[in-house]
């Protein structure tokens, strides 16, 4: 039975990974206040993952407040990048596979195309040049890992734009939302099966896929048009709300100043991913994210 690590157990990632590999092998999730669960405290950890010695890390641990990354460089670095390298080694001292994922973020976001997993990067904020730091060290110290490179992620456990939404639909009759930032939506859940899933062929299959993978799923839309769509959604399903999906208007980025820019073409191309799955395997964001609304408004 294989034996597999999470850190960030309570994170978005983290929550879906551990229903993920619940039947697939030994799981012992940590999250920040578990012994070696604290990647402010690496030393810690690396030496938790060589003491445990699974056969695959999963990383959902991260530093993912944008803005406040801005102002917390060296809070974002520490668990971004330097827990990251201790982690990456401690996986290629005891041979485990580490599972590892990044952003969008780590890309200026100019043009219109989609960025495949050779596209060169240039983050545009704090958090983005953190979470590039960390791609390096694993890739430097440990190749026998994946990194998943995802966007906009949403789930039923952990703050995301679906919930804050939902919570501005309540009392707000209007909303302005940015529509010059594009890309894809991406459900917790979808990372965290395909993750787990393509970690676990390396182990038992020894396939290449090592590196570089970009996790989202077909489409894409603007965070504008994502919320009208949460809205119309929420009310086909007949819940009342003050906020109509008309009443949501687009803004450019400009008219929505934040301490972190962000990128405004957040494309990431999904051929690579696609290819190691059968022809209609991977579908639309809005399959995702209407499987997940539906069990967020249940909660
Ligand atoms: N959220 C998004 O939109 C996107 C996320 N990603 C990446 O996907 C991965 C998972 O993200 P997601 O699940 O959304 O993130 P979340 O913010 O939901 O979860 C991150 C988890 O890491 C924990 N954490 C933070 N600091 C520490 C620390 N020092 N020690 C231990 N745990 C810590 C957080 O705990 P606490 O809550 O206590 O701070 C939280 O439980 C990350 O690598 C992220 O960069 C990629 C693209 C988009
Ligand atoms: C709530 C709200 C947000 N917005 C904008 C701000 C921002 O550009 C966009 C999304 O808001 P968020 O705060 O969710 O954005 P943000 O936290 O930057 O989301 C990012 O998180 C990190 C961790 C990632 O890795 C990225 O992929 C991405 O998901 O919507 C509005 O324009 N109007 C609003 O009322
Ligand atoms: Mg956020």
């Amino acid at each position: 039975m294989p034996k597999f690590l999470i850190l960030g157990k309570n994170g978005q990632v983290g929550w879906e990974l551990q229903r993920s590999l619940a039947l697939k092998g030994e799981v012992l999730g940590l999250g920040r206040e578990d012994e070696g669960g604290d990647l402010y405290r690496p030393e810690e950890v690396a030496s938790k993952i060589i003491a445990y010695h699974p056969d695959i890390v999963f990383n959902a641990a991260a530093y993912t407040a944008v803005d406040k990354a801005e102002s917390e460089q060296d809070k974002a670095f520490a668990v971004n990048s330097t827990a990251v390298r201790e982690i990456a080694q401690a996986c290629q001292q005891i041979g485990a596979i580490l599972v590892h994922y990044s952003t969008d973020y780590v890309f200026d976001g100019s043009g219109n195309s989609p960025r495949d997993e050779k596209a060169p990067t240039k983050p545009l904020n704090v958090y983005g040049q953190s979470k590039l730091a960390g791609e390096d060290e694993i890739l430097r110290y440990c190749p026998q890992s994946f990194i998943f490179r995802a966007s906009w992620v949403y789930g039923v456990h952990g703050k995301n734009f679906i919930k804050t939404i939902l919570r501005l639909a309540q009392t707000k009759e209007t909303l302005k939302v940015v529509s010059d930032q594009i890309g894809a939506p991406t459900s917790a859940e979808f990372i965290a099966d395909i993750s787990a899933e393509l970690a676990l062929r390396a182990l038992n299959e020894k396939n290449k896929l090592f590196g570089i993978c970009n996790l989202v799923p077909n489409g894409t839309t603007s965070w504008c048009d994502f919320a009208k769509w949460i809205v119309s959604q929420t009310q086909s399903l007949g819940i009342d709300q003050a906020l109509k999906p008309q009443n949501i208007h687009p803004i450019p980025s400009t008219e929505y100043p934040t301490p972190a820019v962000r990128p405004l073409n957040s494309r990431l191309d999904n051929n690579k991913l696609r290819s190691q799955f059968n022809e209609g395997c991977i579908h639309d964001w809005s399959v995702y994210a209407k499987r997940i609304l539906i069990e967020v408004i249940g909660h």
